[in-house]
């Protein structure tokens, strides 16, 4: 079923060989942009950047607001990588493919994996703009057997059985609410369940009325597979969703999301995810891990 091309661990191997050859400091943070938050990636100091068409075994970004970019560099005088751009399932990707960025990180030394990404709100309460912190997820193709997991396992990354129950760092999460407090966010900010379906549809009424019963409080179409690959290997995981519109759960009085509207929002509001993203940064403790090889 995977060749020995296609072999995850050896192609995971060889992309952070020839990104370890190229970088000043290894990572010791990775954080992934969401759909038009990769300003972010423009913040990093002494900033190293790289087309992901010139990484070996990368995949290049197919998406408006994902420019596919890795930015090598520091904030908060923390060793950071940024990816200015992800990888989707509806863009043809096998989840291997989407995820691979996520364990190359890790061969390089990776401890801690920052994921934001804008989503639509399933609950009453939140309006377009606000933050939601990920609590947990709801993984709807990992259910369906879509999980990057699947396959012959490498022990090397993590067990055949990894437990989820606190995929989303409770560390950080109550780290993330003070600085909002602190920042005169809070009224904005919520924790909740992020639902990650395939797209690239939006959905349905019936299927938005579905997620919310299942008990999600927002909906997006990345993120899962990501948190669940850091997990699996070890990695702390914090989750951040901006709220870029609401999903209609009736047939009257709502106009239809599309992805532009997804993009403004995202401009209007990245600043205060960049604030409180950076501050998060500042109080996490981890080291750069200049021998880490490959294992
Ligand atoms: O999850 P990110 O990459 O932020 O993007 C979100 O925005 C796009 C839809 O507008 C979808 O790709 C959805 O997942
Ligand atoms: N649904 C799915 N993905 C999304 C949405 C949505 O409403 N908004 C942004 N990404």
């Amino acid at each position: 079923m995977y060749s020995k091309k296609e072999s995850r661990y050896e192609n995971c191997e060889e992309t952070a060989r020839w990104l370890r050859d190229r970088v000043r400091t290894p990572p010791c943070i990775a954080i992934i942009c969401g759909s038009g938050l990769g300003l972010l990636a423009d913040t990093l100091c002494d900033p190293q950047v790289f087309s992901y068409s010139q990484i070996p075994n990368f995949p290049t970004s197919t998406v408006p607001g994902h420019a596919g970019e890795l930015v090598f560099g520091t904030l908060q005088g923390k060793s950071c990588v940024c990816m200015k751009g992800r990888f989707h399932v509806y863009e043809g990707y096998p989840l291997w493919k989407v995820t691979l960025p996520v364990r190359v990180f890790k061969l390089m030394g990776v401890q801690v994996l920052l994921v934001t990404n804008a989503a639509g709100s399933l609950c009453e309460t939140y309006r377009t703009g606000d933050l939601m912190i990920i609590r947990d997820h709801i993984n709807m193709p990992g259910l369906a057997s879509l999980n990057p997991l699947i396959g012959p396992n490498d022990d090397r990354f993590g067990p055949r059985f990894p437990s989820l129950w606190d995929t989303y760092d409770p560390n950080l999460r109550s780290t993330a609410l003070e600085i909002t407090h602190r920042l005169g966010h809070a009224k904005l900010t919520h924790e909740g369940v992020y639902c990650m379906v395939g797209g690239p549809n939006f959905e349905s009424v019936a299927e938005a009325k579905f997620l919310r019963l299942l008990g999600a409080d927002a909906v997006g179409m990345s993120t899962a597979p990501e948190a669940v690959v850091a997990k699996h290997c070890g990695m702390r995981v914090f989750g951040l969703s901006l709220i870029t519109n609401r999903v209609a759960q009736g047939y009257e009085g709502q106009e239809a999301v599309d992805h532009n509207s997804v993009l403004e929002v995202s401009k209007w509001r990245s600043q205060i995810l960049q604030d409180l993203v950076t501050e998060l940064v500042a109080t996490i403790c981890c080291q750069v891990d200049n021998d880490q090889q490959p294992y």
